[in-house]
């Protein structure tokens, strides 16, 4: 088969775990970095195609595609619409533990002030940040409220590590009575339309759906309005599942207390700018922004790469695939 690779942390750290376990024998083509138009003009005549995110134009010419294995669990960035119907998707997971642990790290950072304390200290101040007034004191986590929005991979975790520290858990999910691991101690589950509700009586609120049509604006003026002053909003889903110009002015306004961003609204390679936001963020001192970094470990890259090595031993062999996200017909 010929498989074309453009994920670039993939192409760096597993190209020999993902041309091993099964898969030996294919012509792999190393696209990281390449420009959509090479992609595509590769993905003619190509079997398989390992990435994060595809072009219309990837997808309108590659007649012999038959999966499209997307290197994460977001598929938002595949245009499900376009693919020939007979192409099956696949996601990977193996993020939870690790999203998990950057939520927990930058709401430390957020409720412990250590960005502006760590600025200050650098810049040679010793002298305690608490003395000041434009610096609120630090909160600790014990027995603080964490609202998780949406209760799948990333946000069962999310619940176990920050319950783990004592915090008090509870969630939105579409459907509330589903069955859920009995390990996850929240104190309460409620379906999706009681979403202020939960961002009303969170002081961490962690944003962990798909972006969707109905997610899309889901975080909008009116439901920053509903947060609590001193209230963090953790984002490590999507960019476009808040708002963007109202988080904005949220935080400069000090209406919420502070925001960790993970995604964003543009994308470098869309060509809308590297900063991922056109609204100055990085200007104001209560957020902490991360490139889309919070999954980047050893653990998740590994994992994934061994499951995408699995499904492409498991095409190869006519077996069925596991992960599908959509089934080719
Ligand atoms: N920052 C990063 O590096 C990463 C970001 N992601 C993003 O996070 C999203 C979630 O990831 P996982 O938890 O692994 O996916 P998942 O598929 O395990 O869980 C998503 C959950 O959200 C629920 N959901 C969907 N719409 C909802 C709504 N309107 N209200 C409440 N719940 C809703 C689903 O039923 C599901 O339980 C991905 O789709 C992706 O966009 C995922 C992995 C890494
Ligand atoms: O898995 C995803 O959806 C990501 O955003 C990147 O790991």
């Amino acid at each position: 088969m010929k498989i074309v690779l453009t994920d670039p942390v993939l192409t760096r750290f597993f190209t020999a775990e993902l041309t091993a376990a099964g898969t030996d024998g294919h012509d792999w083509r190393l696209m990281a970095g390449r420009p959509d138009a090479e992609v595509a003009e590769e993905l003619v005549d190509a079997d398989v195609l390992v990435a994060a995110r595809m072009t219309p134009a990837m997808a309108e010419h590659a007649e012999r595609l038959r999966l499209v294995h997307v290197t994460g669990a977001g598929y938002d960035r595949i245009p499900l619409d376009v693919l020939a119907p007979g192409v099956t998707v696949c996601n990977t997971f193996h993020h939870g533990r690790s999203i998990a642990e950057h939520v927990v790290m930058v709401t430390m950072m957020l409720s412990r002030r250590v960005l502006p304390v760590e600025r200050r200290f650098r810049s040679g101040r010793w002298e305690s940040v608490v003395l000041d007034s434009s610096v609120p004191l630090g909160l600790g986590l014990a027995g603080r409220t964490i609202g998780v929005i949406g209760l799948g991979e990333i946000g069962r975790q999310v619940v176990r590590a920050t319950t783990a520290l004592g915090m008090r858990a509870r969630a939105v999910r579409r459907d509330p009575r589903a069955p859920l691991p009995a390990d996850l101690r929240l104190d309460r589950v409620d379906g999706d339309d009681e979403l202020d509700a939960l961002l009303e009586a969170s002081d961490v609120v962690v944003v962990t759906v798909p972006l969707s049509a109905a997610t899309t604006g889901l975080i909008d003026a009116d439901r920053l309005a509903v947060m609590r002053p001193s209230a963090l909003l953790v984002n490590v889903a999507r960019g476009p599942i808040v708002d963007e110009d109202a988080l904005y002015e949220a935080l400069a306004q000090r209406r919420i207390g502070g925001a960790a961003l993970d995604v964003w609204w543009s994308h470098p390679k869309d060509g809308v700018g590297t900063r991922g936001h056109s609204r100055p963020f990085h200007t104001l001192d209560n957020v902490v922004l991360t490139p889309h970094h919070s999954g980047h470990t050893a653990e998740t890259f590994g994992g994934r790469a061994a499951d995408i090595a699995a499904n492409i031993g498991r095409l190869a062999a006519g077996e069925p695939l596991t992960n599908v996200v959509r089934a080719g017909r």
